[in-house]
């Protein structure tokens, strides 16, 4: 590894990162460490998820972009959790196409979402590397003391659930890489969802004590699901016919030859951050309640049932898919 780029290094420390700074815990970005007095009546709630330029983003995503997905995707892990979002770790692994103006427009990305969230920088690290960029946060959130909601609650009986649309994320990178031939403002929309998924962080909040498990979709619908399933020792079957699509998704879904193929790929894609939640039938309306309070679409897609793994059905038909999600092999 090269050294790191000394003045680089402390003037986007000090000149970029310590305005996004907590004021009272990241001791201005000039101490070892950030100190954090306890929450009396809280838990303290940890995430971490990293993002590689050519794994997670696309080297020509503009870095504002690039941060603000950073901060999603781990806000999203706090919203599945019912948590409540307070601040947060950084490291940034600069590669050298990171000049100045786009560690500016990364500082910018932060201090958007840092506003949008809720959440301020409590400290981190900065290198240089000779490879890709990547960063990773640290989020830290707080809880009543034992309400965090877990994946393993799913019980039989339960219906399953999931916010927003599914499959923008995957459409979303196909058109940020001009391989969908749909209108041009439709390419757009999705490349926006790829770069900016809106984590469900309020309506996270909102069920935290109506659901039985809750997890957000990262890897992909059916293989997150899968991990659900699991932790409850319960099954789960899905009515994939059910999975909400926007009307982007609808509309490539429509263009395709084959249906099934192409909605494998989209329950499978990933990089979507919408929660998926198992309710009991007591708590069904509350939790749409919910959801209608808050305008977000909420849709149940299949059920929980005795046994294990996730069977999906296309029109009540029994349906193998050749994947389940993204993993790092
Ligand atoms: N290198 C690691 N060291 C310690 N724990 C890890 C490590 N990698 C993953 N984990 C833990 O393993 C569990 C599963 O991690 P995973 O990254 O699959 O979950 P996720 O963040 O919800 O999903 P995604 O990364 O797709 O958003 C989490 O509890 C996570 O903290
Ligand atoms: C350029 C590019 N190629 C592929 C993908 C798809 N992808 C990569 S990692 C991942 C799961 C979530 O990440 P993790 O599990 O590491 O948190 C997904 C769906 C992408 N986002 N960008
Ligand atoms: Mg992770
Ligand atoms: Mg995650
Ligand atoms: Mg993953």
């Amino acid at each position: 590894m090269p050294a790191v780029d000394a003045a680089g290094e402390f003037e986007t420390i000090q000149k970029l990162l310590r305005p996004l700074a907590h004021p009272d815990y990241a001791r201005g970005l000039a101490d070892d460490v950030a100190v954090l007095p306890s929450r009396p009546g809280f838990d303290l709630v940890l995430t971490k998820d990293a993002i590689v330029e050519g794994v997670h983003f696309l080297p020509d995503d503009p870095l504002d972009t690039v941060a603000q997905k950073l901060l999603r995707a781990n806000l999203s892990d706090l919203a599945s959790k019912g948590a409540e979002p307070f601040g947060y770790l950084l490291a940034c692994h600069w590669s050298p196409r990171c000049g100045w103006p786009e560690r500016e427009a990364f500082a910018e990305g932060l201090a958007t979402d840092q506003a949008a969230f809720g959440v301020q920088l409590l400290g981190g690290d900065t290198v240089l590397t000779p490879g890709p960029a990547s960063f990773s946060a640290t989020l830290l959130g707080w809880l009543p003391k034992g309400e965090a909601v877990s994946r393993g609650g799913a019980r039989p009986g339960d219906a399953v659930y999931v916010t927003g649309t599914i499959g923008d994320g995957w459409l979303g990178l196909q058109a940020a890489q001009g391989r969908l031939s749909l209108e041009p403002e439709r390419v757009e929309a999705l490349a926006e969802r790829y770069r900016r998924p809106v984590p469900r962080v309020v309506f996270g909040r909102a069920v935290r004590g109506l659901v039985t498990a809750m997890m957000d979709v990262s890897d992909g619908l059916v293989g997150d699901l899968g991990h659900v399933a699991r932790a409850s020792g319960a099954a789960i079957t899905l009515d994939l016919e059910l999975t909400p699509r926007s009307a982007a998704a609808q509309a490539w879904l429509e263009s395709r030859t084959d249906p099934e193929a192409a909605l494998e790929r989209l329950v499978t894609g990933g990089d979507d951050y919408e929660l998926v939640l198992t309710v009991s039938p007591r708590d069904e309306a509350a939790v749409k309640r919910e959801a209608d309070r808050l305008h977000l679409r909420l849709t149940r897609i299949g059920e929980v049932q005795a046994g294990a793994g996730v069977s999906a059905r296309y029109l009540g038909q029994a349906l193998t898919l050749s994947r389940t999600g993204w993993t790092h092999d």
